[in-house]
């Protein structure tokens, strides 16, 4: 069975409780204000005529500023809120990493809360049982079996709520921004869960604030103002529309809907997965891929060191079949190998981490800074 998510001017309104504000400064007058002051209560909308569809394959961001309804929709996604109107289709079993806590009880003890939260998740009991030992291995609890919840640190909690979420794999995985309360071993260990299970997934539906993320794992997004939907399209494009929206806000300009279509300007980005010695002194061979967010292909390459401009004499285009599936282009020809002379240095390892690789539409043109593949960072890293 295919997995799909389509929303249908969907519609969330909650009831909030206001009080009046108090005139009263002796403490008599607010202790009867606090007493007999009953609070207003009225709807507000927290989500307003959002429509979208996400086929099986897509990796959607949802982006938006502070407060803009990204946790709201993935609740409303996860069937926490269910929308006041409109259709919400959701087809696939769902894994959603939002609260952590969910389904938690304090005073039972963490081999009682594996099954409160599993079934909270929609798990059989049968199903829980033999699979208690291998999540208590994995949030490193097995000492801490019978001991109450509420005696667990903060960390312990999250760790056992990520083991718990992580133990199956499901048709579409929610998400909100990562996690991070766990050690720096127990984070190696997460991230390396997550990359299967994201692997694994059918759907993935990630809201972050983090632009190198989003752009590494989803090919659509839409973004969000005020609960409304700004935007929707392709990740590059969806990232270019986030991007005007803040520079608005940074200006302390009002943002309307209107104005949140993406700007004309195009961006280049891209990542450098490659840097080798040719054949001949100081000649180098960068492999990577570029686009820009127009969609067209960009073809100059240039590196930056100590303040020099190197330019790429021959940029030969590669086919990257993946990038154009995972980014939605409409070419495959993204990919290239560029060679270039650096005078004087013999080893990628001499071009230093302070290397920049540039690119843009000619060589002469190239500006835009492309990512650093970590492997490549490594290389330059390394000390002779
Ligand atoms: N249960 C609720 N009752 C009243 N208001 C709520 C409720 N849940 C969320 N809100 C409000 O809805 C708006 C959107 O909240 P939401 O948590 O979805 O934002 P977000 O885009 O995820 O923000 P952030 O980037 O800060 O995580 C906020 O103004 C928030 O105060």
């Amino acid at each position: 069975m295919s997995a799909f998510i389509r929303a249908d001017r969907i519609n969330l309104d909650v009831p909030i409780f206001l009080q009046r504000e108090r005139e009263a400064t002796g403490w008599g007058g607010m202790f009867l204000g606090a007493a007999f002051d009953t609070p207003k209560r009225s709807l507000i909308r927290l989500l307003d005529d959002i429509s979208f569809e996400i086929r099986e394959g897509d990796r959607l961001a949802i982006l938006g500023r502070n407060g803009a309804g990204k946790s709201t929709l993935l609740r409303v996604l996860n069937r926490v809120y269910q929308p006041t109107s409109g259709e919400l289709t959701v087809q696939g079993s769902c894994q959603a990493l939002l609260n952590m806590s969910l389904g938690f009880s304090g005073e039972a003890t963490v081999r009682e809360n594996i099954f409160l939260r599993g079934i909270a998740m929609g798990l059989k009991a049968a199903f829980l049982r033999p699979q208690v030992e291998s999540i208590l291995e994995f949030a490193g609890l097995e000492h801490k079996v019978n001991h109450r919840l509420r005696t667990l640190s903060s960390g312990q909690k999250m760790r056992l709520g990520f083991a718990i979420s992580t133990s199956v794999q499901h048709d579409i995985m929610l998400m909100d921004e990562w996690v991070g309360a766990g050690d720096s071993e127990f984070m190696a260990k997460a991230k390396e869960r997550m990359q299967s299970r994201v692997g694994g997934s059918k759907i993935v539906v990630l809201a972050s604030h983090s632009v190198g993320l989003l752009r590494d794992m989803c090919n659509k997004g839409i973004v969000l103002e005020g609960g409304k939907l700004a935007y929707a399209g392709d990740i590059t494009s969806s990232l270019k529309c986030y991007h005007g929206m803040m520079a608005q806000l940074r200006a302390n300009k009002v943002i309307t809907i209107e104005d949140a279509a993406p700007s004309p300007a195009a961006q280049i980005y891209g990542v450098i997965e490659e840097i080798r010695q040719g054949d001949g002194d100081g000649l180098f061979l960068v492999k990577g891929w570029m686009v820009d967010t127009e969609g067209a292909l960009p073809s100059g390459i240039a590196l930056e060191m100590d303040g020099h401009r190197y330019v790429a004499h021959a940029v030969e285009r590669v086919r990257r079949p993946d990038v154009m599936r995972h980014l939605g282009l409409h070419t495959d020809e993204c990919g290239f190998l560029a060679s270039v002379h650096v005078s004087g240095v013999l080893r990628p390892s001499q071009l230093g981490e302070q290397l920049r690789v540039l690119g843009g539409s000619s060589s002469d043109h190239a500006d835009a800074p492309l990512r650093i593949a970590a492997a490549v960072a490594a290389t330059l890293r390394e000390t002779d």
